[in-house]
C-alpha cells in the first residue's frame, strides 16, 4: 500500500536533522518495501522568506493529503521581531490546530548507554521510561481572547485566555488512559487545581474517566510539584497527562533527564492517527549551519511516524535498535558527549544508523 509522506525541514538545524531522518526512512523504505513516497514544503521562517506567510496554502494542502509528516523545527532570531501572527512558529501551530493534532506524545527515555550524558545521577535516572502526552491544540495556547490593549489608563495590558472545554479535557484523558493500559497502567494527571479553574475541570473530567478505565491508577499532581519530582525522582512517572503550556515545559524537563533535548521525538496525532513527527527540540540557532546537532531525535521521531500512523511496528523497532547500536558503539554527537565516546558530526551520526540498518 503506497503512503505519503511529507517533509517539512523548516528553520535553524531543521535542514540538517531532516536530512538524516530521510536518509534513514529512504533505507527503510527499500529493506521493508514499504512503498513511502516523499514530498517536501516549505513551513515556518523558510516559507515566510520566499512566500512571506509561515504556513503557505500549498503546504497546509500537502499536510492534509500526507499520511504522515515529519518536521525539523521553526523559528531563528532573524524572523523573532515579526508580529506575533506571521512568526515562524505560527506556521508551526497552524498545522497542529488545522489538522487537529491533539495529542502530543513525548517519550522520555534514557538509553542505558547515555546514562552519564544525564545532569542527575545514574541511580536517579537509569532505566527512566516516561511518556508525556500532551494536549496540543487548545489551553491557553489558543484560547480566545488573546493580546496586547490598551487600558483606559494608558497603560498596555498583555492577556491571554486558559480555557479548555469538557469535551477537548476528555479526548486527551481518553489518549493518556488508553496509553497507561498499553504501559505500567499508572497514569499522572497534571494540573494546577489548587488556583486555575480550568483545572479544577481538568481534575474533574480525569476523576471521570477513571470509572472507564478502572484498571489505570490514577493520581493528580500539582505542576509545580510535578516540575520538582521530575528532577528528584523520575521513575515514580509511567505516563503524564497535561495541558498544552504545562506539557511544553515539563518535556523540556524530561528530556534532559535522558541526557540531551537532541534525543527527545515526538508524534502529534489526530483522531484519525495522521501524525505530524517532529524532535521536541527547536531550531537551535546557535549551532545551526556547523553540522553538530543531535540528528537523533529526529531519526526516532520517523520511527514513532512509523509505529502509529503507518502501522509499520517491525520497521520502526528497526529504527530503534540502530539507534541504539551507534549508542553502544560510543558515537556521540557534541550535546551527548562523554569521555569515552567517539565525537561524530550531525552527518556521521545519521550514516552510522544506516550502516547499523
Ligand atoms: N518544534 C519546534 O519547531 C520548536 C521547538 C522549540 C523551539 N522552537 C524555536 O526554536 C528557536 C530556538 O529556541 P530555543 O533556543 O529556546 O530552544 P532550542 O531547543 O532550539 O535550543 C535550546 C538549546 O538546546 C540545544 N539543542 C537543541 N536541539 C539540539 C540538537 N538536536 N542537538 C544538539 N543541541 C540541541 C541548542 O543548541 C540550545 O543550546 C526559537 O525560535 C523557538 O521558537 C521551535
Ligand atoms: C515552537 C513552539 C511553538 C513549540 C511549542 O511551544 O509547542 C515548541 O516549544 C514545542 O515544544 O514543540
Ligand atoms: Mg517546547
Amino acid at each position: 500500500m503506497s503512503r505519503s509522506i511529507l517533509m517539512l525541514p523548516g528553520d535553524g538545524i531543521g535542514p540538517e536533522i531532516v536530512a538524516e531522518a530521510e536518509k534513514v526512512l529512504h533505507k527503510i523504505n527499500e529493506k521493508f518495501g514499504l512503498e513511502l513516497h516523499f514530498q517536501s514544503a516549505l513551513v515556518g521562517g523558510a516559507a515566510i522568506d520566499e512566500t512571506d506567510t509561515p504556513l503557505p496554502d500549498e503546504t497546509l494542502e500537502k499536510a492534509r493529503k500526507a499520511d504522515a509528516i515529519l518536521l525539523g523545527a521553526v523559528g531563528g532570531p532573524q524572523w523573532d521581531s515579526r508580529p506575533m501572527a506571521s512568526r515562524p512558529e505560527k506556521g508551526l501551530l497552524g498545522l497542529r490546530s488545522n489538522l487537529e493534532l491533539f495529542a502530543n506524545l513525548r517519550p522520555a527515555i534514557l538509553y542505558p548507554q547515555l546514562a552519564s550524558a544525564s545532569s542527575l545521577k545514574p541511580e536517579v535516572v537509569s532505566g527512566l521510561d516516561i511518556m508525556i502526552v500532551r494536549e496540543l491544540t487548545g489551553g491557553i495556547y489558543f484560547g480566545q481572547p488573546r493580546g496586547v490593549r490598551e487600558l483606559e489608563s494608558g497603560e498596555r495590558q498583555g492577556y491571554n485566555t486558559y480555557a479548555y472545554t469538557e469535551s477537548e479535557i476528555r479526548r486527551i484523558g481518553r489518549v493518556a488512559f488508553e496509553a497507561a493500559q498499553q504501559r505500567s497502567k499508572k497514569l499522572c494527571s497534571v494540573d494546577k487545581a489548587n488556583v486555575l479553574e480550568v483545572t479544577v475541570l481538568w481534575r474533574e473530567i480525569m476523576e471521570d474517566l477513571r470509572r472507564e478505565y478502572p484498571d489505570v491508577e490514577l493520581s493528580h499532581m500539582y505542576v509545580d510539584n510535578a516540575a520538582m519530582q521530575l528532577v528528584r525522582a523520575p521513575k515514580q512517572f509511567d505516563v503524564i497527562v497535561t495541558g498544552n503550556m504545562f506539557g511544553d515545559i515539563l518535556s523540556d524537563e524530561a528530556a534532559m533527564l535522558t541526557g540531551s533535548i537532541g534525543m527527545l521525538p515526538s508524534a502529534s496525532l489526530n483522531s484519525e492517527k495522521q501524525g505530524m513527527y517532529e524532535p521536541c527540540h527547536g531550531s537551535a540557532p546557535d549551532i545551526a549551519g556547523k553540522g553538530i546537532a543531535n540528528p537523533l531525535a529526529t531519526i526516532l521521531s520517523a520511527a514513532m511516524m512509523l509505529r502509529y500512523s503507518l502501522g509499520e511496528e517491525k520497521a520502526a523497532e528497526a529504527i530503534e535498535a540502530a539507534v541504539s547500536k551507534v549508542l553502544d558503539q560510543g558515537l556521540r554527537t557534541a550535546d551527548i558527549m562523554s569521555a569515552d565516546g567517539r565525537k561524530v558530526s550531525t552527518r556521521e551520526m545519521g550514516d552510522a544508523v544506516l550502516a547499523a540498518l
